[in-house]
């Protein structure tokens, strides 16, 4: 399907919505009309629960306090100053004004980098606690316990009220479902499913975090200052932890990550509550509670997945299999316009006295090498010798405890993952580390975000990627399977996916850590050929962690051997691997001996 026609769809899909809500007021009582104008702003804030926490995987119990913040800003500037046109604007400012001032310092606290997932939830806990104790303590000003009620409002029919309500829930929604289809609405799946995958493509997500907050912050204050014009009343309760506990259940149970799920869960949870609670005013929160176990239980994804998973299975099988090429191009990026830095004389890499310690155990110490483009550099060494570490400490400015590191001229000092990727450090994990429920072309255009600032509407079909990476794509097959999702991938595949996601990257510094691992002897030529082309014709430099030393004696152009922390060799293949201190260091003979020599032996090899 075409990018237009993908869009006018969702645009008639919307307009389809718009008739339904206009047809509402004449096809519904009034006392129906009243309940759903409340409900459809419930389900407003409900869907940006859904947007963290479906899309982005944050669990947030406190999006009611921005729909309070929203629903107080109308109440106190019409109670205290009285209701004018300038007054309902002024109070619209304010209200997504401190808003977003909320937002801005909760997500700096929830998100900054070095907070938790669980950090973030604990947050959001607090929130609803903390904002309803101040409403509590505002007095007369706030209404305390009470609220503020009795204000001028707009002069709006009730049916007025429900076309506003449903148009806002139309538009929010339609926006949403657009942007979370885009290339930049990806990147949250890309977040949720791997985000220490997402820094060292050079993502802040620590930034992409705190703009969705304050964007799903705005639209739950709108939400709120609508609820206050329409009901004329606000009370503590609208910023309380159950309210916000509700929207967290109501998107569970429509389905979370699917937007429309949550619309429809609260909607119809809140409307059904209203008539139960008239029905049966001592027993409905626990019928509530008894479906929603029920629901969970039977369908843990949601309703909405449920009811639409037949008649998707319908569609595809009358298109037929879908083909594993998918709907995406690959195209050669213009070589002038990589971004890379050109390889010059001096060293890509300078390791200087570099130390790692872990409390009182010192994993690594007086490191010091470096390595010019156009080098292949094999780091080998027993297990536990300190090799990821090393990764790890020239990857990402704060993990090291001393020294320093020089990336093509500029000290990485403590700056994290995603500015070290910025000065070219490319780095390939222990693991196959990807997007499993992202499609191989997904994966490649999330790696290619630093580079080409993403569509926040558009879903691209032509990916542009460098020589290097399309290298790999061709070689291994990949370029055949763009549709295929990663978790369907082989162990072999997953690996060369990342290797092609870290070149899409033009990284100038590539650090291998064992890619080879676990795979076939095919795969590994395969990967051994690729890995030589780079340097020699790329002129990148390779750090390359291997314990396969027949593997690490056919590519390296130098070999660096670590043991217990410490450099010990570094030279030439020959005379690393003809060396009888290798042999010790292999054999478990002489250690003591080895890690406490003061110098590394130096065979010759290039500083
Ligand atoms: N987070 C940590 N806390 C404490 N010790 C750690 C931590 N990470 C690594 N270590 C220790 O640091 C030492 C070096 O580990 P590292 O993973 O760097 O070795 P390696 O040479 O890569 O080993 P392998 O070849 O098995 O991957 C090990 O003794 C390990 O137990």
């Amino acid at each position: 399907m075409t990018e237009s026609r993908r869009l006018g769809f969702i645009l008639a899909a919307a307009l389809l919505a718009c008739a339904i809500v206009a047809a509402g007021p004449y096809l519904l009582d009034t006392y129906s009309v009243n309940v759903l104008t409340r409900s459809l702003l419930y389900a407003a804030v409900a869907l940006t629960v859904d947007l963290l926490w479906g899309y982005l995987g944050i669990l947030t119990f406190g999006q009611s306090v921005f729909f309070a913040i929203g629903a107080y800003a109308a109440g106190l500037v019409f109670t205290h100053l009285d209701f004018s046109n300038a007054n309902a604007v002024l109070a619209l400012g304010l209200g997504i004004g401190a808003a977003l001032l909320t937002a801005a310092i909760v997500g700096w606290l929830a998100f900054w980098h070095g907070a938790s997932a669980l950090y973030a939830s604990v947050i959001t806990l607090v929130l609803p606690i903390v904002a309803t104790q101040l409403l509590y303590s505002g007095g007369t000003f706030t209404g305390s316990s009470s609220g503020l009620s009795g204000f001028t409002s707009f002069d709006v029919s009730m049916e007025g009220w429900f076309w506003i309500a449903g148009f806002f829930l139309v538009a929010v929604t339609t926006g949403a479902f657009i942007f979370v289809k885009s290339d930049a609405g990806r990147l949250l799946v890309a977040v949720r499913e791997n985000e220490q995958r997402c820094k060292y493509l050079g993502l802040d997500t620590s930034r992409l975090k705190i703009a969705v907050y304050l964007a799903c912050a705005a639209i739950g204050a709108v939400a709120g200052y609508l609820y206050a014009g329409y009901s004329m009343v606000v009370a503590p309760e609208l910023a309380g932890f159950v309210f916000g506990t509700e929207l967290v259940i109501w998107t569970a149970l429509g389905g979370r990550g699917t937007l429309l799920g949550p619309v429809f869960g609260a909607l119809i949870v809140d409307y059904e509550s209203a008539q139960l609670s008239g029905d049966y005013p001592f027993v409905w929160q626990l019928i509530i509670g008894i479906v929603f176990v029920l629901v969970i239980v039977a369908f843990p994804r949601g309703l909405l997945p449920m009811v639409v998973a037949l008649p998707r299975r319908l569609l595809a099988r009358a298109r037929g299999p879908a083909s594993p090429a998918g709907e995406m191009r690959l195209v050669r990026l213009d070589p002038t316009l990589t971004q890379g830095e050109a390889p010059g004389d001096g060293a890509a890499l300078a390791v200087k006295d570099v130390a790692k310690h872990f409390g009182s155990l010192s994993v690594l110490s007086g490191i010091d090498f470096s390595a010019r483009a156009g080098e292949l550099v094999s780091l080998v060494g027993p297990n536990g010798a300190g090799k990821t570490t090393l990764m790890r400490c020239i990857a990402d400015g704060s993990e090291r405890s001393a020294g320093s590191i020089v990336v093509n001229g500029h000290d990485i000092g403590r700056r994290p993952p995603e500015a070290c990727v910025a000065l070219g450090v490319g780095r390939k994990f222990q693991m196959a580390n990807v997007f499993e429920t992202l499609t191989v072309a997904q994966c490649l255009q999330v790696a290619r975000v630093r580079h080409a600032r993403p569509s926040f509407w558009k879903r691209s079909r032509t990916l542009p990627l460098p020589e290097a990476a399309l290298h790999v794509l061709a070689t291994t097959g990949l370029d055949r399977q763009l549709g295929t999702p990663a978790h369907l991938l082989s162990h072999g595949m997953k690996q060369a996916l990342e290797l092609a996601m870290v070149l899409a990257l033009e990284p100038r510094v590539l650090l291998l850590d064992e890619p080879t691992a676990g795979l076939t002897k095919t795969e590994r030529m395969q990967i051994g050929g690729i890995l030589t082309e780079l340097t020699r014709r790329q002129g990148l430099c390779i750090l390359l962690v291997e314990h396969d030393l027949d593997f690490v004696r056919e590519i390296s152009s130098r070999i660096i051997v670590l043991h217990q922390g410490r450099i010990v060799l570094d030279g030439s293949v020959e005379e690393v691997v003809n060396s009888e201190l290798v042999r010790q260091v292999y054999a478990g003979s002489g250690h003591a001996g080895i890690a406490h020599s003061a110098q590394p032996i130096q065979t010759g090899a290039p500083a």
